[in-house]
């Protein structure tokens, strides 16, 4: 008895599954059972492609009808959309933002991975509970350290010796946050990267070698900060990266004990400030007790389902949007 002839329909499912989804051609060469398979290896390191070449054809060897599988693979030039996160002054939360707007835009389902270019205090290494990890390196490529939240990460904190950071200036500022951004990403296709704080000559280079897609600017709701944040906010447009819009971050005091709330910073000045600007207002987090302890302790709101988390998500979702919109564009 002859083999069926084999099932198309099956055989792409099959090579679907085994290649999680980067199959992009599959077709028979003649009627002998010899198949063609075009994988799409875009953002896989050279040496995970091997091991993606045999398990489909593996796979598609186990098919009725199939005799001989040839694979081809096929690799965009990837360009990762950069989505820096500024903000005018320090301690403004812009760290806590960036790490739970990844996390955030994660469970959205973006590709993000996650760059802490904060050479004055690399602090995402601790928000992501990834303090120890150093990256290692694939050729001549940093690759990105991995956490519990599906955010991989590169931080200047993890390249430099202790104390050496902080000294670098505009350039080599810029290629240090280059090696974190030219990484071995992977499936990585957004990227959140959390400037050092201020509008310097350090943020200036950085954004000028790196072009980021947009801009999302966390203040606090003073007047003081809302001026730094105009001068972030008029650094980006300077160099034409759109701002995605304002956040309003420590607005409004949570008491842990009574559940009131009280605005030692003020409340809505962002707001207010993001409207006279021309720009989107993204959201207000507010200053919570819980949001401190649990970034101190690893553990970014956003990844839970706390209430704390709802006001990252919200932002993150207006992120995305943006981030969809753009594509359309
Ligand atoms: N909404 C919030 N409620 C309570 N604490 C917060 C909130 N946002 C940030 N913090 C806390 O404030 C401190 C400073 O936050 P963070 O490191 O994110 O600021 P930053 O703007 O990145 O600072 P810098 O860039 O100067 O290092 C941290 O201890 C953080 O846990």
């Amino acid at each position: 008895m002859t083999d069926p002839a084999p099932d198309i329909a099956r055989l792409t499912a099959t090579a679907a599954e085994a290649s999680a989804g980067r199959t992009s051609g599959l077709r028979l060469l003649d009627d002998t059972g010899l198949l063609a398979v075009v994988l799409d290896v875009t953002g896989l390191a050279t040496d995970e492609r091997q091991p993606l070449e045999d398990r489909v054809r593996a796979a598609l060897l186990n098919e009725a009808g199939v005799r001989e599988v040839r694979v081809a693979m096929t690799a965009e030039k990837k360009t990762l959309t950069i989505i820096a996160v500024g903000s005018g002054k320090g301690g403004v939360g812009k760290s806590t933002l960036a790490a739970n707007l990844a996390v955030a835009l994660r469970r959205l389902g973006v590709r993000v991975g996650l760059v802490d270019a904060d050479i004055h205090g690399p602090s995402l290494p601790r928000l992501m509970d990834s303090e120890d990890a150093k990256p290692a390196s694939r050729g001549s490529k940093l690759v990105p350290v991995d956490n519990a939240y599906g955010v991989p990460m590169l931080s200047t904190g993890q390249i430099a010796a202790p104390g050496q950071a902080i000294a670098w200036r505009g350039p080599m500022a810029g290629r240090a946050l280059e090696q974190l951004i030219d990484a071995s990403w992977g499936a990585v296709d957004t990227l959140v990267v959390d400037l050092p704080p201020g509008t310097g000559d350090v943020q200036l280079t950085m954004i000028q070698k790196h072009k980021p897609a947009g801009a999302v600017i966390v203040s606090t709701p003073q007047d003081l900060a809302l001026m730094d944040a105009a001068r972030a906010v008029s650094l980006f447009e300077q160099v034409e990266v759109p701002i995605i819009g304002l956040v309003e971050n420590m607005a409004g005091y949570v008491c842990p004990h009574c559940g009131g709330v009280s605005d030692p910073f003020g409340s809505g000045g962002a707001e207010t400030a993001a409207k006279e600007m021309g720009l989107d207002f993204l959201g207000r987090v507010p200053l919570a007790m819980g949001i401190r302890l649990a970034s101190d302790g690893g553990v970014p709101p956003a990844a839970g389902t706390d209430p704390q988390g709802e006001p990252f998500h919200a932002i993150a979702a207006r992120v995305a949007a943006w981030l969809e919109a753009r594509k359309g564009r």
